[in-house]
């Protein structure tokens, strides 16, 4: 593993671009070294590589498999003590902005606009000491049931990340995606209930995915929702498997499922242009997507949830909430709180 980080910390030095990962309960970190500063972009997705995709949708960037040095290692556990206060610093102004981009959303949804809008918010926090690979350290160590990544360019920046949302993954024609929505903060039980809105919301999600994938596959398996433990906060996911028609192309069904229902809404255009006209800051990569494209000829696309942009000497946290006509604001907020800590504990942990 030592050596491994020593790669990474060498390539950051020379502002060479390179991704390094886990991948869901898995105890493999892979990276990709690229061995140049070129901005390369997936086009196709005939690509082979990392992809790392905006929400908007404008970018699409690729450390290419044939431009880099791969290399993985074997993750080792360790204990980690996590020494922040979890209680937020209350942000008033923060919170009154973010209370009244939601009770937009719900009027909005009350005057038939669109059904669900996914609205978001950006917190920066200012970074007293950052080390790159010992907050990776941390996320690995933290979250092993999600997608953990780190990834730099000197032309894109320092995104990291650990998200529990799996967008596509693709073999020949088979592939699989899921519906997530709902959100709980965990007590402590593995017997979860959950409130009606967050099983209709998630129901939503599940349908709507379904619905879309239909013009572009058969066979649909669409399992039975169930609870998904990711930090300290609980989701509810559905899986959906199916066989792509012979007639459709792996970038047509990514680009059909992004951005889902879980990170925008729907439908889909209405609740984007909502959000592009309503949420005043650019996503920019949070809720894009990013992942492997067509390694060892599998695909394994995620989506850009509880990530953190390093700029400087800040870190700027995302967090969004689906809203829906039942929605209520102040717990909205509560909720992009529970969800920031997500990154917070990170910022915050030693070995
Ligand atoms: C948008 C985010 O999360 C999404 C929104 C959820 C919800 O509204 O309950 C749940 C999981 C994610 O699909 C985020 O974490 O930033």
């Amino acid at each position: 593993m030592e050596a491994f980080f020593k790669k990474a910390i060498n390539q950051f030095a020379q502002n060479l671009p390179f991704v390094i990962y886990k991948k869901p309960n898995s105890n493999t970190i892979s990276g990709l070294f690229q061995q140049n500063d070129s901005l390369f972009e997936a086009t196709d997705f005939t690509e082979k590589g990392f992809v790392f995709a905006s929400f908007d949708g404008s970018k699409t960037f690729l450390i290419p498999e044939n431009q880099s040095e791969t290399i993985s290692t074997v993750f080792q556990k360790k204990e980690i003590v996590v020494s922040r206060n979890e209680s937020n610093s209350p942000n008033e102004l923060a919170k009154k902005n973010f209370v009244n981009l939601v009770a937009k959303g719900i009027q909005a949804i009350g005057n038939n606009e669109f059904k669900k809008v996914v609205l978001s918010r950006k917190e920066t926090l200012e970074l007293a000491d950052f080390d790159l690979i010992s907050v990776f350290e941390n996320l690995v160590q933290l979250y092993p049931t999600t997608f953990v990544y780190c990834f730099y360019h000197p032309k894109v920046g320092i995104w990291l990340g650990a998200t529990p949302e799996q967008l596509l993954k693709a073999k020949d024609k088979e592939f699989l995606t899921i519906a997530l929505a709902g959100t709980q903060k965990d007590a402590g039980s593995t017997e979860v209930v959950w409130p009606k809105k967050e099983q209709e919301e998630q129901q939503f999600v599940t349908d709507y995915i379904v619905e879309k994938l239909k013009n572009v596959a058969s066979e649909m398996v669409v399992s039975k929702p169930y609870s998904l433990k990711a930090g300290s906060i609980w989701h509810i996911k559905t899986d959906i498997s199916g066989t792509l028609n012979s007639s459709s192309s792996l970038r047509e069904v990514a680009l059909l499922l992004h951005p889902t229902p879980a990170v925008c809404g729907f439908p889909k255009d209405k609740s984007k242009a909502f959000i592009l006209e309503n949420e005043n800051y650019d996503r920019s990569f949070y809720t894009g997507f990013l992942g492997e494209l067509n390694i060892e000829e599998q695909t394994d696309l995620f989506v850009n949830l509880r990530c953190m942009e390093i700029e400087d000497s800040q870190a700027h946290l995302f967090m969004g909430c689906g809203i829906t006509k039942d929605s209520v604001p102040e717990k909205e907020w509560e909720e992009s709180c529970n969800k920031s800590v997500t990154m917070k504990k990170v910022l915050d942990c030693r070995f």
